[in-house]
């Protein structure tokens, strides 16, 4: 039995060619004849067969079309739903296989209350194309869409548009993503291009599993989403579509856990980026412009991959006291090279931020990590530039909690209660309580994990106690030591005056 787009596409190839029959006598009329009978079998047309139809090739100009793409992508979840024949394919970077149409198979979709068919086709191709595009397969595949054509504008515009962003936000989802690592320069393939390396990004962490103040959480939440959602808000406000986050705090409190987190959330890849390991800030700006938009680009441990502070060349002071400019060739050289050997500089870093190039694409998330957040030059973390900061504290009650459910599986025990307390007392980060609740023997029992635990706090407790006995020990030698200098001085004025 055939189908209802099928149907009306059949009918439709077939009034195609009685129209080319028809076209053909009519160059044997008269030129009046003519465009009365034009008219007319216009009209004629609209009364049998009032539909429009679209068709979207696989291959236009030798390349896959991106429009075929993302119809099949759209397409492919409804077709689960209705058609009776599917194909299933593993998409290059998409980590799962995708169901799509079969040949001839029809989908019937809607959209403002306007119905429409979509059916897949496909023909051979012909030698002649086939030789002039050789990259594409033999069969011509593609979908042909069907409408009443009263509404025509409504398809043309918003349908269309909707069926790109859906179809396109589809393949996002079902990518592979991917965590990028910048090569060393001297590794940078043919005119700078292949600047990253990459690897499957796969690392499980999640908002539900990172252990930290759940009102700090959510409003990282609710910002991200915010982010995600903007994209006309940065347009309207003049504003490149990015973000930046400085995550601070000790060793072990979760921040590299928390960008994961991030990545997996909004579905992005991460760029890790080693500073380090970059000549200059125009390399610097080559590996801005090589990153992908839906990305986070990372550099962890800021305050260790090169000595940002200090680095703005201050104006020199005249003789007058005033400030003058300095040398603009003495300044180059210093705004180009850094202390360590390293030439990329502060300035080249706010440009990364910030600069002209930084907008070379949209939806970009900036990170920052440090376990120092005082030493960083305020420039470089200053609102705008790193919009939210967000502290990585040691291990609270609330944060335990989330770890004794990701490690144990347990949402409370009587232990509960004396491990909130110790938390109070001592500072453990994350890393170490979670390190504590993995068995460390056969037994795996949630009792044996806790009270190892508790140990391990009670021991942190005491150390800690000690560390600060034996400070405030040095304290007070060294003001004895003070006073008694202060004396002996004293002395010694009084005995010169004398
Ligand atoms: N807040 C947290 N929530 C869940 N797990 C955590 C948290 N903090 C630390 N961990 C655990 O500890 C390990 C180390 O944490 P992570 O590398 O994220 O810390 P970090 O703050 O980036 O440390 P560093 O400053 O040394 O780089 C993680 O693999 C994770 O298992």
């Amino acid at each position: 039995m055939k189908m209802m787009g099928e149907s009306w596409a059949e009918l439709g190839s077939r009034i195609a060619g009685l129209m080319f029959v028809w076209a053909t006598i009519q160059q044997f009329f008269p030129h009046q004849l003519r465009a009365y009978l034009d008219k007319l079998s216009d009209k004629l047309l609209g009364i049998v067969y009032p539909f429009v139809q679209i068709t979207v090739h696989e291959y236009t100009g030798g390349r896959r079309n991106e429009v075929y793409a993302a119809i099949e992508n759209y397409l492919g979840a409804k077709s689960t739903a209705q058609a009776r024949r599917l194909k299933a394919d593993m998409v290059k970077n998409s980590k799962s296989f995708v169901l799509s149409l079969d040949k001839s198979e029809e989908v019937t979709d809607e959209f403002r209350g306007v119905k429409l068919w979509w059916v897949l086709k496909e023909s051979v191709r012909s030698p002649t194309t086939f030789s002039l595009y050789r990259s594409a397969p033999d069969e011509k595949k593609y979908y042909m869409l069907s409408f009443h054509r009263k509404n025509r504008d409504i398809v043309a515009g918003a349908y269309l548009s909707y069926v790109m962003e859906e179809g396109k936000a589809l393949e996002l989802k079902n990518r592979q993503r991917k965590l990028y690592t910048n090569k060393p320069n001297d590794s940078w393939g043919w005119e700078g291009k292949h600047l990253w390396n990459h690897i499957v990004f796969e690392h499980p962490a999640t908002f539900q599993t990172l252990a930290m103040d759940p009102k700090k959480k959510q409003e990282i939440i609710d910002d991200l989403i915010a982010f995600g959602k903007s994209k006309e808000y940065y347009a309207k406000i003049g504003k490149a579509w990015k973000r930046g986050y400085l995550l601070y705090g000790p060793p072990g409190t979760g921040k590299s856990t928390m960008i994961a987190a991030m990545a997996n959330f909004l579905n992005y890849d991460v760029y890790d980026l080693e500073l380090t390991s970059v000549k200059n800030n125009s390399d610097l700006r080559k590996l801005l412009v090589d990153t992908s938009s839906k990305s986070i680009i990372v550099i962890e441990d800021i305050d260790c991959s090169l000595d940002l502070t200090g680095k703005r060349k201050k104006k020199k002071k005249g003789k007058s006291g005033e400030e003058e400019q300095n040398d603009p060739l003495e300044a180059k050289e210093e705004e180009n090279e850094g202390d360590d050997g390293s030439k990329v500089t502060l300035s080249g870093l706010l440009n990364f931020i910030d600069g002209i190039w930084s907008a070379c694409g949209p939806e970009r998330i900036i990170i920052f990590t440090t376990n120092h957040k005082d030493k960083l030059d305020p420039a470089l973390i200053r609102r705008g530039r790193m919009d939210m900061h967000i502290e990585m504290s040691y291990c609270k009650f609330e944060a335990f909690k989330v770890l004794a459910k990701n490690y144990l599986d347990v949402d409370s025990h009587p232990l509960f209660e004396t491990v909130g307390r110790l938390l109070e007392e001592t500072s453990m980060s994350p890393c170490d309580v979670a390190e504590n609740l993995i068995p460390k023997t056969a037994s795996k029992e949630v009792e044996t994990c806790l009270n190892n635990l508790v140990e391990a706090l009670n021991k942190a407790k005491e150390t800690a106690r000690s560390n600060a006995e034996k400070e405030a020990k040095t304290k007070k030698v060294s003001a004895r030591r003070y006073g008694h200098w202060m004396k002996m001085i004293g002395k010694l004025r009084r005995k010169n005056e004398d």
